[in-house]
């Protein structure tokens, strides 16, 4: 086994006029990644920014912090060379919105990013499957994509043990409603890299919220090793 609990704060439910010290603060509150939502407005019905926003933010946070680029955009192959040019490090787009995923994932290699490859609610994951082998994340939707603060989907957690099973190395992904009180339900299904909005940003003491996700997910990876 050779993946490890990653918690990566979502931005989106910041306030969006501070930016950059969010992600500061993130990153000092003990994240191990950031999770940067892109919406285009079409593949979502909602808009955030683009890349010379994260052009901005690397300037601000510097070179260390792991941009994990959540790209719900129509036409993906559209910004793969502006998002690495702008410090982004994993480029996630979605499934439904390529019909050529092969030549997108070499693309995003070329460029000097990691892989990811997202699903919504919707789709299922013998339709990712088959690229499974050629990226770096699996993505599984825990909402609709579009909008931070909505309720988890637990009926995705089939999705993700049956990815885990098939597996055991990639890194596995959810994202949407994720915190304290679903955590538990994510980790024994066998996601390790958790993106959580609401429930950290939003948080009093949001460094406690990323220690118990992470202890969450690695006791759960800890007790999968035993298991074996
Ligand atoms: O991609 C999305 C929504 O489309 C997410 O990254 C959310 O922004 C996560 O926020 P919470 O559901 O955790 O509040
Ligand atoms: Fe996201």
């Amino acid at each position: 086994m050779s993946y490890s609990a990653k918690i990566g704060p979502s931005i989106l439910s910041s306030d969006l006029a501070c930016l950059g010290t969010e992600c500061v603060r993130m990153m000092e509150c003990g994240a191990d990644f950031l999770h940067l939502d892109v919406m285009d407005g079409h593949f979502v019905p909602n808009i955030t920014f683009g890349h010379p926003m994260v052009e901005c933010l690397r300037n601000c946070v510097g070179p260390g912090p792991f941009f994990d680029m959540h790209m719900m955009v129509s036409r993906p192959e559209q910004w793969v060379k502006p998002m690495a040019a702008a410090g982004a490090n994993q480029y996630t787009f979605h499934l439904e919105a390529t019909t050529n995923a092969g030549n997108l994932i070499k693309e995003i290699r070329e460029s000097g990013m990691k892989v990811g490859l997202a699903i919504k609610p919707g789709t299922t994951v013998e339709e990712l499957a088959p690229w499974a082998g050629q990226i770096n994340m699996a993505l599984v939707m825990t909402v609709e994509p579009g909008f931070g603060g909505q309720k988890f989907m637990e009926d995705m957690m089939p999705k993700v043990s049956w990815l885990r099973s098939q597996f055991p190395s990639l890194d596995i992904e959810v994202d949407g409603g994720v915190g304290p009180s679903t955590i538990h339900k994510c980790a024994e299904a066998g996601a390790n890299m958790i993106v959580s909005g609401s429930a950290v940003v939003s948080s009093d003491d949001p460094r406690s919220v990323i220690a118990m996700l992470r202890t969450a997910v690695s006791e759960a990876i800890q007790k999968r090793s035993l298991d074996r």
